[in-house]
């Protein structure tokens, strides 16, 4: 999904492969392509360190997206490419991305990762759901729900750390934590994939994170807004990293999310901040969905 098509020098065309529920095109998927876009018009000694994206207006599932990529500065340390994600002639995404030549620095710190179980004693998702829909007191609905949930075929693995939360079973605190990698072996040496993919990952339960404290409200529309990420140390996306969301604010329709990703050795390998729209309604029915 994130092998764009090349159409001009800078112009690059992407697929889809997973769409959500939503009918509209996934955001991680997007930021994802837009990084690859920009990616490949730097030179091979530079590595993203940020991106600024927002999304203008949904994407179409039944069209590929165009990516038209501006050089719009070659520095001797920074190179920033502008990117712009076009679909029927009009801007679905825009997006700056920031790359670096690598430099040391005696200026290091980080925060602790939080402590949690290893993913070797969490269950899948698809685990979690399996055990869920052997419970024989389920509603039909929620039936329905959990099988619709089994039968997406996200490209990403996933191991929530307190499950209950995960999936709003209570109403909690707005903090989610989860293991998170790629399906499939991506292997070592190429960074550049690595930030891509991990952007991909890190739009997904990020959102979500803001409904966790409202269990007696459910989403009517949920859209991202925008979206921003930082890379700070080198990481494999298709080995288990901690995924880490937290909401410290919402109103107004409003969301924002803060995201971490932590490789399991605990260095802290990315972070992303995100606001989002979200229209809610009451929970009417007695589903755990
Ligand atoms: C599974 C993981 C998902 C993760 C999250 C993602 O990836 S989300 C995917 C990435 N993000 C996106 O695709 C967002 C792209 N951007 C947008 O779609 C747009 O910028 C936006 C909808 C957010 C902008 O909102 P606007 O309100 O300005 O747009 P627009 O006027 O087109 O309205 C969109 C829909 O909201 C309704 N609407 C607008 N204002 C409303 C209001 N105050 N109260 C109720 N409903 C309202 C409209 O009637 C319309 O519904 P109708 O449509 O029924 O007529």
């Amino acid at each position: 999904m994130l092998d764009l098509k090349m159409l001009e020098v800078l112009e690059l065309r992407g697929t889809h492969h997973w769409v959500p529920s939503a009918q509209r095109l996934f955001g991680g998927q997007i930021i994802g392509q837009a990084l690859v876009a920009a990616a490949k018009s730097v030179s091979d000694n530079l590595y993203a360190h940020s991106l600024h994206c927002y999304f203008v207006r949904p994407g179409d599932p039944t069209v590929p997206v165009l990516y038209q990529v501006d050089r719009t500065r070659d520095g001797r340390s920074f190179t920033v490419r502008s990117v712009k994600a076009i679909q029927h002639g009009q801007p679905i995404l825009i997006c700056q991305a920031s790359f670096q030549v690598l430099q040391p620095s005696p200026l290091q710190h980080q925060f602790p990762m939080p402590v949690v179980p290893q993913p070797e004693d969490l269950l899948t998702v698809e685990e979690l759901i399996q055990r869920y829909l052997s419970q024989a007191d389920l509603t039909e609905s929620a039936k329905q729900g959990l099988n619709k949930l089994l039968a997406n075929e996200v490209p990403i693995e996933m191991k929530p750390v307190s499950p209950a939360h995960f999936y709003r079973f209570a109403s909690g605190e707005p903090r989610r934590l989860f293991w998170a990698r790629a399906r499939g072996y991506i292997g070592e040496g190429n960074m550049k994939l690595h930030c891509c993919v991990a952007a991909y990952v890190s739009d997904y339960a990020l959102l979500g994170t803001v409904l966790l404290p409202y269990s007696k409200y459910k989403a009517r529309f949920i859209a991202s807004l925008d979206h921003a990420m930082w890379f700070h140390s080198t990481f494999r996306s298709d080995e288990w990293m901690l995924y880490e969301c937290v909401s410290p604010w919402a109103a107004s329709s409003r969301g924002l999310v803060e995201g971490r990703l932590w490789r399991r050795d605990g260095v802290l390998a990315a972070s992303c901040s995100q606001e989002g729209v979200l229209r809610v309604k009451p929970v009417t029915e007695n589903s755990k969905l």
